[in-house]
């Protein structure tokens, strides 16, 4: 086994819950774009609940700018979340364009329930209580699992519909890649100097995004509501 000082705490925690990991970055739902036998409807389904999603989004992600200009020791932590906020603005609206070439509404969108309860616990994390250390590995798992899963997508010799490359490309690109290793550098570094109550709460953080994750994929290829 590798040592956690060697791979930093985030990779040990990834190969300890492999099996959560892996469930939420090769979904069924990504599996079937880069097989190319994606049902376009299941599509359609998740840019209009994505859409609400990231429009939550925002908020965290300038709570987490917020916590990072307070407690970080390091000012690059707040370029590499603000870069993050600032791009949000450019995914709605490319959510906006990519909606009307579906032709999916996106005002009075029904929110699903897996959307608002995941929406929930963003809302949860932007508390003052939730500590740095916990919110910066949120950030990373939550971007992490799209960078991981659209860029299987773009992988040589998947099957992924023509229709689908840019919506691929805008987590599975080069790019995101690096911001989301950004990510993972603060928070390893962050975790490193935690205490074990604020350890164990992002580790039980990552799990939980992993799972909400899952459910978001599961409700955008058909659950149930
Ligand atoms: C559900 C979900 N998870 C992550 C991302 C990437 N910001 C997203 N747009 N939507």
């Amino acid at each position: 086994m590798d040592p956690v000082e060697k791979i930093g705490i985030i990779n040990s925690w990834v190969k300890k819950h492999l099996v959560l990991y892996t469930g939420a970055t090769r979904h069924s739902f990504i599996l079937s774009i880069s097989d190319g036998t994606i049902d376009f409807s299941s599509f359609k389904r998740w840019l209009g609940q994505d859409y609400i999603f990231v429009r939550e989004f925002v908020p965290f992600a300038a709570s987490v700018l917020l916590k990072a200009s307070k407690n970080s020791d390091d000012s690059s932590d707040m370029e590499v979340v603000l870069s993050a906020l600032a791009s949000l603005s450019d995914e709605i609206s490319w959510f906006k364009k990519e909606a009307a070439k579906w032709d999916v509404p996106l005002s009075n969108v029904i929110v699903h329930k897996s959307n608002q309860n995941y929406c929930r616990f963003l809302e949860s994390l932007t508390l003052p209580e939730a500590e740095y250390p916990v919110v910066i590995t949120a950030l990373w798992a939550i971007e992490t699992v799209y960078q991981e899963s659209f860029s299987h997508c773009l992988e040589d010799g998947n099957k992924t519909p023509p229709e689908l490359q840019e919506a691929c490309k805008r987590w599975g690109s080069e790019g995101f890649g690096e911001y989301c290793h950004s990510l993972q550098k603060i928070a390893n570094r962050c975790l490193e100097k935690a205490s074990d109550e604020e350890l164990k709460k992002a580790e039980v953080t990552f799990l939980r995004v992993l799972e909400l994750e899952i459910e978001f994929w599961n409700m955008s290829h058909g659950g149930p509501k």
